[in-house]
């Protein structure tokens, strides 16, 4: 029997209307994968992250996400995410709000504080650990939310446009984050806007139009820009 995808998406439809949301989309995401989303704004990717992450119930289809049927409940302890805004306590500093998570996925206090020295460098957030959440930039933020989707060591990692107010320097560590996690077996899926660093992080790319996938880029394709605008503009044109 074929091993399973640890994100297995099948025909899944979540609608908003006639035409919003998404409407039968197949996916999978490999161990060691790096898959990536693109597509124009309300195009449906954040609408298949949340069937995903279980934060939407889908209409029609089956999501599967580390061996588990996320319509019955997930297993959770072994995913990742940034979704939106990171959730943390404004009122508690960095080390604390990366306890918390960490506390909620059972980790103990010490492999917990190896842990986020360990994120606070990678993600150079040593000299904010004792800074109030409330305090940090919009970019620190950010990154606290990718150390957070990471403290527990996930099998499979969910991020939405996790580039967003992130400075160059944070985008090459977050392109090195997401590029040791998969080289040591996580699947990562993310959605992006930005065509050139997808290219350069993901080992497949998914374009999504209308809530359909109308097709893949390859990353090493020489104007990416111009393949993705085709695919698009040639579905738009088909469905006008
Ligand atoms: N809760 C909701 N209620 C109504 N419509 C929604 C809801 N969530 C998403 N939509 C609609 O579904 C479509 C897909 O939205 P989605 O947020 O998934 O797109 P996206 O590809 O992530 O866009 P962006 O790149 O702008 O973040 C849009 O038309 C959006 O307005």
């Amino acid at each position: 029997m074929a091993l399973e995808h640890p994100v297995d998406v099948r025909a899944v439809a979540r609608r908003f209307g006639r035409t919003a949301g998404v409407n039968g989309i197949d996916l999978t995401v490999a161990h060691g994968e790096i898959h990536a989303l693109v597509g124009l704004n309300g195009a449906g990717k954040s609408t298949l992250l949340r069937l995903i992450l279980g934060m939407l119930r889908p209409e029609a289809g089956s999501v599967r996400v580390a061996g588990s049927d996320v319509a019955r409940g997930g297993s959770w302890s072994r995913v990742g995410h940034l979704i939106d805004a990171p959730l943390a306590y404004p009122a508690m500093t960095v080390r604390q709000n990366l306890r918390a998570v960490a506390t909620l996925h059972g980790i103990p206090r010490s492999l917990a504080d190896e842990r986020i020295a360990g994120l606070s460098t990678e993600f150079r957030l040593d000299e904010y650990l004792d800074v109030r959440f409330g305090r940090l930039s919009l970019g620190n933020r950010q990154r606290l939310g990718l150390a957070a989707a990471l403290v527990h060591e996930p099998e499979v990692i969910v991020l939405d446009e996790p580039g967003n107010a992130l400075d160059p320097s944070g985008v090459i560590l977050l392109r090195n984050a997401l590029a040791s996690r998969a080289a040591r077996g996580s699947a990562v899926l993310v959605s992006s806007h930005h065509l050139d660093e997808v290219a350069r992080i993901a080992h497949r790319i998914t374009v999504i139009n209308r809530g359909r996938v109308i097709g893949s880029l390859a990353p090493d394709a020489v104007d990416i820009e111009r393949a993705f605008f085709s695919l698009v503009l040639a579905d738009e044109e088909a469905s006008s």
